[in-house]
């Protein structure tokens, strides 16, 4: 087996490529070229790992024609267009805790260097001013933080605050009462958040709701001698506003070490009274850089080498515990899909997911996303189990999930229903020896069969003679019949027979066949 082919494209701790390697990758470190030196090698691999300086493109994806994972050292995948990698079917994970600490830190750091003006009495001193009498500091104990965004990185920073003896309130509307009591905070609408906040710090995802949440209007709101950090993202700030207000004494105090623009080379904020910046090195600690470069790594190998998917932010997660135990089904269901793509007409869009049985214990996400991918490959190029769910959303397709507890004559049993002009249409599947897909159901008709490779699929008029004549008219044109499995609604009834051929049938022999006596349909399938 060829191993798959990994590109590290920012700088990254050695340990991921250590990782890779040891798991069973190969990978390249080329870090520092534009988007059109990556264009040209991007094609040939099969993993793409990131930090922030690389920006993953719809037209870098355009050229990404192996990739299957992009995986980001950290937390924040604004630099990532994950709807073009979902549309073309590419996993896109992050490493959501492994940098949080380190990053909570930097915000405390941020704080305690405003509150004592430490860079410019640091950058003073060392000029041989002995600026003594040009400093005079706040104490933060019984001040209050204003948290805006109370999850991984907001409530690390509440825990330390709360150990300076800082009072915390915090705006963030997911926050639940109850976890602002265990957290020790007070929950608080933005408002009286701007009101009362000594210090306020940012910790939200850049998004259309939190962009310039700092506005020119809410800035204005603030108390006079606030302290303001931003080591979540740039644009959540209106940064001239903020040059304004350090300039007019209203703000007292603002560190950023994150921009609108990146990198930020220059920015009418520089030598502002008051303000100090970083070069966005929240999460530049050792710890977290092994911390994130380990995780992105066993995670994207995890993916590449066993299809177990952590953290993944556009399917849901498979443990590789999961991913065992799911693939045989993902097969089946694959195949359920793409065998009721081919065989019913009309509007699919309407398309039930049913589970019973040993499958009804399992992650029903992965089965529904195999069924659509097998059942739109027919219909759409390069569609796979990772964008067809997006694909069948785009396309407004009704999608059903559902488990039943019953126990059935199959120990584990897949059935794949769609809508059709002429009613509903349904296949199922079972797994023989937990392993081997088997298809047990056409429209009704109980046939067991496996779907694999040509085959010919007839429906017929339950009469003699009919077996005889279709092996004779194969055999005289030379199709080899490897299996040949028959189903019936009733005796004299509609009778169901699906072959697997050696080769794939002619056209020719496609029209004998359906000029056969008794015959009422005639499709070849492939799997
Ligand atoms: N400077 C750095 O180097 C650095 C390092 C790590 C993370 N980050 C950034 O820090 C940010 C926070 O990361 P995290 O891990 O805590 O993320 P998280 O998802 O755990 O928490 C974000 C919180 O923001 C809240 N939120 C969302 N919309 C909001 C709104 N409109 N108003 C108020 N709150 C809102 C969410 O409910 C959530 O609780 C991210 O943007 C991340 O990219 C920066
Ligand atoms: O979102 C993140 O994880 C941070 O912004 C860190 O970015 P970096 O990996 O480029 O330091």
């Amino acid at each position: 087996m060829t191993k798959p082919k990994v590109l590290i494209s920012d700088k990254m701790d050695p340990n991921a490529a250590r990782i890779f390697e040891e798991r069973g990758c190969e990978v390249d470190v080329i870090t520092g070229k534009s988007p059109e030196e990556l264009m040209e090698y991007i094609g040939d691999y099969d993993g793409l790992a990131i930090r922030s300086s690389t920006r993953v493109t719809r037209e870098i994806l355009d050229a990404a024609k192996n990739l299957k994972v992009i995986g980001r050292a950290g937390i924040g995948v604004d630099n990532v267009d994950i709807q073009a990698a979902s549309a073309q079917g590419v996993v896109v994970m992050n490493t959501p805790f492994g940098n949080s600490i380190t990053t909570a830190e930097h915000a405390i750091a941020m704080i305690m260097a405003l509150a004592r003006q430490i860079p410019e009495a640091n950058e003073r001193t060392q000029k041989g001013e002995w600026p003594k009498s040009a400093f005079m500091g706040v104490e933060v104990t019984g001040k209050t933080l204003g948290l805006i965004g109370a999850g991984n990185i907001g409530s690390i920073v509440a825990s330390r605050a709360l150990g300076l003896r800082m009072k915390v309130v915090a705006y963030d509307p997911f926050l639940t009462q109850e976890r602002a009591v265990e957290m020790g905070v007070e929950k608080a609408d933005l408002d009286t958040l701007l009101e009362r906040a000594d210090f306020i710090t940012l910790h939200t995802p850049l998004t259309d709701q939190t962009r310039n949440i700092l506005s020119r209007e809410n800035l204005a709101k603030t108390k006079k001698g606030v302290r303001i950090v931003n080591c979540a993202r740039g644009g959540l700030v209106d940064e001239a506003a903020l040059k304004e207000l350090l300039e007019s004494g209203h703000v007292a105090g603002a560190a950023l070490d994150v921009f609108a623009e990146e990198p930020a080379r220059e920015s009418p904020l520089f030598g502002t009274p008051n303000f100090i910046c970083t070069p966005h090195l929240g999460a530049s600690t050792t710890e977290a850089q092994v911390n994130v470069a380990l995780q992105v790594a066993e995670q994207m190998a995890d993916y590449l080498v066993n299809g177990g998917v952590t953290n993944a932010l556009n399917v849901p997660s498979l443990s590789a515990e999961e991913a065992p135990k799911l693939r045989p089904y993902m097969a089946l269901s694959e195949k359920l899909g793409s065998l009721v793509g081919q065989l019913a007409h009309g509007n699919l869009d309407k398309i039930s997911v049913e589970v019973e049985g040993a499958a009804a214990e399992l992650n029903m996400k992965p089965i529904t996303a195999a069924v659509l991918a097998g059942l739109m490959k027919h219909y759409s190029q390069s569609v796979n189990m990772v964008n067809a769910p997006h694909l069948a959303k785009e396309r407004g397709m009704d999608v059903r999930e559902i488990r039943h507890d019953r126990e059935g004559v199959y120990h584990t049993l897949v059935r794949v229903t769609v809508a059709t002009s002429q009613g509903d249409r349904s296949v199922a599947g079972t797994l023989f020896g937990n392993e081997a897909p088997r298809l047990i159901e056409i429209f009704g008709i109980g046939i067991e069969a496996d779907l694999d490779g040509h085959m010919l699929y007839i429906v017929n008029e339950d009469a003699p003679g009919f077996i005889g004549r279709i092996g004779s008219l194969l055999g005289e044109n030379g199709i080899n019949i490897g299996t040949f499995h028959l189903g019936r609604r009733q005796a004299g009834g509609e009778a169901v027979l699906l072959l697997s051929l050696d080769a794939a049938i002619p056209e020719a022999v496609m029209k004998d066949a359906c000029d056969l006596p008794g015959v009422k349909t005639v499709k070849p399938l492939t799997f």
